[in-house]
């Protein structure tokens, strides 16, 4: 009997022949009500999902009996009950590498968007208010030479250096859980403590997991050590950060500007005060939203999904713990 695979994401076609040549497929195609109320009537008879931005937990995961595994199109996990799938040994398998450079290059833009207030200006001329040459109220902030902080050194804090130390002759300096030899060899990167990041950096940018240690690390006290010139950026998860105290920081001159791919909630309302707020550049989790790299982000959880499936250890296995060998 086929396996039955329950996607909540749309796949591309090729991907979706290769699941269906192994699998009975059912695709929710959108996580609104009628999508979720579709997603609980398929999950008594399902052995796989595949998708992202759904909060995973025991209250879903209860009604699926027959599920063995689940292929997050992410590599980020926050949104899952990893130790209750290791439980139930429901293998978890996440995308890691494939979108590393194109989130880097997003942060990277985040950078130089937000330094040179290029949203502002673009929007100034657009609106017709480009009268004469732009003055010093116009002007942004070098990005070259100044000191790149990475708060969270792992395959994207790392390709974020490169992109700072190489092209744009950044030092940098660094804050992780663990120091990384490969990125002070690399990069002449600077191991710091938190503390000692925040007083120097000219950037301080956001590229760690959320976990349970990291919920809300950056508030008040990180913003009050940061620099008034600073900038900062979050490509990592909102949740991270302590929103309220970034308005703060940002109202009151604390920090110069920040620029933001995640929030605290999502998708972030119209109504949040963070777009009021002239210095603040916002996208919408756009870091690994190219078409190359969502491709190739789907098709490794479509890779991971059906070794799983077939017994075979999936390369990106998040819960050794769950493996039944
Ligand atoms: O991979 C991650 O962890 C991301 O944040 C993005 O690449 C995903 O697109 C996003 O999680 C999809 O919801």
């Amino acid at each position: 009997m086929k396996k039955h695979i329950v996607l909540y994401k749309t796949l591309s076609a090729p991907l979706m022949a290769r699941l269906q040549a192994r699998a009975e497929v059912t695709l929710i195609e959108r996580l609104d009500a009628q999508g979720l109320a579709q997603l609980r009537d398929a999950l008594p008879s399902a052995h796989g999902l595949l998708g992202a931005s759904l909060r995973l937990d025991a209250s879903l995961l209860d009604l699926a009996p027959e599920l063995q595994a689940v292929a997050s199109v992410s590599v980020g996990v926050d949104n899952y009950d990893i130790d209750y799938l290791t439980e139930r040994r429901i293998l978890l398998s996440n995308t890691p590498d494939v979108l590393t450079e194109t989130t880097a290059d997003t942060g990277f833009a985040l950078i130089l968007t937000t330094a040179r207030r290029v949203v502002e200006l673009a929007n100034m001329v657009r609106a017709g208010q480009w009268q004469q040459n732009i003055g010093p109220r116009h002007f942004g902030s070098d990005v070259h030479g100044k000191t790149l902080g990475i708060i969270g050194m792992g395959r994207i804090g790392e390709a974020l250096a490169q992109r700072g130390h190489f092209g744009f002759g950044m030092p940098v300096i660094y804050h992780s859980h663990s120091p990384n030899p490969a990125a002070e060899q690399r990069f002449g990167a600077g191991y710091r403590s938190l503390e000692a990041l925040l007083r120097e950096a000219n950037f301080i940018c956001l590229t760690l997991p959320l976990t349970a240690e990291t919920h809300g690390l950056i508030g008040a006290s990180a913003f009050e050590q940061m620099r008034p010139e600073s900038i900062f950026i979050n490509i990592s998860r909102g949740k991270v950060v302590d929103e309220a105290a970034l308005i703060e920081a940002l109202r009151n001159g604390q920090i110069r500007g920040a620029g933001l791919d995640v929030f605290e909630q999502e998708p972030l309302s119209a109504d949040s005060p963070l777009l009021q707020l002239d210095n603040v550049v916002a996208t919408p989790h756009m870091g690994s939203a190219t078409h190359e790299t969502r491709e190739a982000m789907a098709c490794c959880a479509v890779e991971n999904l059906l070794a799983a499936l077939a017994g075979e250890w999936p390369e990106n296995l998040v819960n050794p713990g769950a493996w039944r060998g």
